[in-house]
């Protein structure tokens, strides 16, 4: 299966931010979108989730248009968005109802691995910011989608919770999902996405390992490298 973005442009009221952007996520790999502040790189995923609708170009889900396939897509925000008046257990119960989905192994698992069940009863406004992205994290996990869609989702994390969440991230991979991921740390990036697409006003650049995909130029360099020559090439 495979999300595709053919030819998006797209943005704001009258104002484009991303052009004429195609890749596809294919299931079972994990793409990294990185870029300066500002480059479009949450833009870019908000056309994915549709949230904003492409000005040109179309999103698909295995060809077929996006929002009939929309249940197979979960999204952790940058900024955990939880609901104010539910406890982080009703929070759950409701991720669940709306998918109808049965995941209570799963959920306790992961009620363990990310340290959450002392919070269970607690409203978002008590939670600390790391435990709020957890909760985010626990609930996109539990409704088993196709493509994960995640943006800067590191930042927040305690040491222990980034091991565990990209450990989490290879398990999605290997059991099929596929991810495409926004973030400013290179390094992790690196190490943890198949291909990577560099975002620089308004153009995209693939990089993929240690080898560039289209010229000679980039082979054996690391991304740090590469995405300063792209960025600073440009100024
Ligand atoms: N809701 C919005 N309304 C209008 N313009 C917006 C909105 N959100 C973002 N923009 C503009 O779109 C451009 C791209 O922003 P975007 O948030 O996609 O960048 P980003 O690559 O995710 O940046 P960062 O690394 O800082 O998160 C910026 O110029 C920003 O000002």
């Amino acid at each position: 299966m495979m999300l595709s973005l053919n030819h998006v442009s797209g943005g704001y009221l009258t104002r484009r931010i991303i052009r004429d952007l195609t890749f596809g996520i294919h299931t079972g790999e994990i793409i990294g979108l990185v870029g300066l502040n500002g480059a479009g790189k949450s833009t870019t995923l908000r056309h994915i989730t549709g949230t904003l609708k492409p000005m040109d170009g179309e999103v698909t889900i295995n060809n077929k248009d996006w929002y009939s396939q929309r249940d197979k897509l979960a999204l952790i925000p940058d900024k955990p968005y939880l609901y104010p008046n539910l406890t982080v257990y009703e929070h759950f119960e409701f991720i669940k109802s709306i998918y109808r989905i049965n995941t209570d192994n799963y959920l306790n698992a992961l009620l363990d691995r990310y340290l959450i069940r002392s919070h269970l009863n607690k409203y978002p406004f008590a939670l600390s910011k790391g435990t709020q992205q957890k909760v985010s994290i626990i609930s996109a996990m539990i409704a088993n989608p196709t493509f994960l869609i995640i943006d800067e989702p590191f930042m927040g994390l305690d040491p222990r919770g980034l091991k565990y969440f990209t450990e989490d991230l290879n398990r999605l991979k290997r059991e099929g999902v596929g991810i495409i991921l926004s973030t400013h740390m290179l390094t992790i990036a690196e190490d943890l996405c198949d291909r990577i697409i560099v975002l620089h006003e308004g153009n995209q650049q693939y990089y993929k390992g240690r080898s560039y995909l289209s010229t000679d130029d980039f082979k054996d360099r690391s991304l740090e490298d590469i995405f300063f020559s792209m960025i600073e090439d440009k100024r």
